[in-house]
C-alpha cells in the first residue's frame, strides 16, 4: 500500500514518520515543501506519477489561529485552495485522500457534544478556511476522509503543552483561559489511527471526529501537564474575556467520536493518560 504524507516536517507529519519507522512501514514517503507544496499542483502531479500512491494523507495546513485573522488570503490559499488542488491530483491518479480537519470549524457556543451532521460555523478565519477546505475535497473527490480532530500537541512541532512547559519554565505565574473547553489530542494517537484507517482498507468515505477520550479546559490541560511534569509555577485561571487574543475561539468544542469507533473498531485512549506518555517522552528527549 503505497502512502504518501503532505505537510510531512509538520507536527502531525512527524508523528506520522515516527509511528511508520515503529511499525515497519516501508512503502510510505515523507516528501518536503520543496517537493511536495500543496499551492503547485504540477509539482504535486509529477510527484504523485513517480510515487503512484494509493493513499494520500495530508497534513500540510495554515495552523496559526491568531496570525490567519490578519493573513486572510494566504490562510485560505493553503486551506482551501490547497486542500482542492491535492484532491483534483488524487482524483486524477486514483488516489484516497485523508485529509485532516478542525473543531474549530464549529462555533461552539453551546455546551453540546458535536456530531459530524451538525452545523458548523466558524467563528475564526482559520476555522472557516478549513470548513472551505472540507466542502472543496467533498465536491472534487468522494474517497475522501476528512478527519476533524482538536487541541493537537506531541514532542513534535508547536503545541499548547510545549509553550505551556515553556512558560512554566520562564515565569513564576501564568494565567489560562478556564471557559473554553474542548479535547486534547496527541498527535500520536491520531497518526496511529490515520495509519490503521488506510489499513483496514474500509471505503466508508466522509467525515470523522477524532480526539483523545474525556473533556477539559485549556487551564486544567495545563494544570494536568504542570503537575505531571512536576513543574512550579502559579497557575491562575482566567476568562474568555479577560485573555485578549485576534482570533475568536469556540467555548465548547468537543466532539462526539461514536462514528469513528464504531466504523474502524478502534479504542480511543482518555487525554490524561495520553498526555501523561507524552510528556515522559519529552522529559527522556525522545
Ligand atoms: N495543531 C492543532 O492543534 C490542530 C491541528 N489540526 C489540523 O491538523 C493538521 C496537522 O496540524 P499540525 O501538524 O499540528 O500543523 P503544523 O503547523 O505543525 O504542520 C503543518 C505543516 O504544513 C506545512 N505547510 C504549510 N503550507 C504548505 C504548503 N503550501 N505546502 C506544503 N506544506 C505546507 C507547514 O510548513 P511551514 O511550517 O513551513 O509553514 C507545516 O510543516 C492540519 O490540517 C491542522 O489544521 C486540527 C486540530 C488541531
Ligand atoms: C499561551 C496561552 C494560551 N492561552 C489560551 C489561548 C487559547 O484560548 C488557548 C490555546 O491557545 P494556543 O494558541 O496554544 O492554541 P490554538 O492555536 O488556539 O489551538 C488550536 O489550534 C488550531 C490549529 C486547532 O485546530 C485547534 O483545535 C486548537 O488546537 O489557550 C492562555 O489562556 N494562556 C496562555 O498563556
Amino acid at each position: 500500500m503505497k502512502i504518501v504524507v503532505l505537510g510531512a516536517s509538520g507536527q502531525l507529519g512527524s508523528c506520522l514518520k515516527k509511528i511508520s519507522a515503529e511499525r515497519n512501514l516501508t512503502d510510505i514517503s515523507f516528501p518536503s515543501e520543496e517537493h511536495a507544496n500543496i499551492l503547485d499542483k504540477d509539482l504535486l502531479d509529477k510527484l504523485f506519477t513517480a510515487e503512484e500512491p494509493q493513499y494520500v494523507i495530508n497534513c500540510a495546513a495554515y495552523t496559526a489561529v491568531d496570525k490567519a485573522e490578519d493573513d486572510v488570503d494566504t490562510c485560505r490559499k493553503v486551506n482551501r485552495d490547497g486542500a482542492a488542488y491535492i484532491a483534483e491530483v488524487c482524483k486524477k491518479h486514483q488516489a484516497t485522500l485523508i485529509h485532516i480537519s478542525t473543531d474549530f470549524v464549529f462555533k461552539g457556543d453551546v455546551p453540546k457534544v458535536l456530531s459530524e451532521t451538525d452545523a458548523a460555523e466558524p467563528e475564526n478565519i482559520y476555522g472557516l478556511t478549513k470548513l472551505e477546505g472540507e466542502a472543496a475535497i467533498a465536491e472534487i473527490l468522494p474517497e475522501h476522509f476528512t478527519i476533524r480532530t482538536s487541541w493537537l500537541y506531541s514532542e513534535f512541532g508547536n503545541n499548547f503543552v510545549k509553550t505551556m512547559l515553556r512558560l512554566g519554565r520562564e515565569r513564576d505565574q501564568l494565567g489560562v483561559i478556564v471557559d473554553q473547553a474542548g479535547s486534547p489530542t496527541y498527535a500520536i494517537d491520531l497518526a496511529n489511527v490515520i495509519l490503521d484507517i488506510v489499513k483496514s482498507e474500509n471505503k466508508a468515505y466522509g467525515i470523522y471526529h477524532y480526539s483523545n477520550e474525556g473533556v477539559t479546559s485549556w487551564y486544567d490541560f495545563a494544570k494536568a501537564v504542570f503537575d505531571i511534569s512536576s513543574t512550579q509555577v502559579a497557575l491562575n485561571p482566567v476568562k474568555t474575556s479577560e485573555y485578549v487574543t485576534k482570533a475568536v475561539r469556540p467555548a465548547y468544542s468537543v466532539m462526539d467520536k461514536t462514528k469513528i469507533k464504531s466504523t474502524f473498531s478502534i479504542q480511543i485512549p482518555y487525554w490524561r493518560d495520553s498526555l501523561r506518555i507524552c510528556l515522559e517522552r519529552i522529559a527522556a528527549g525522545v
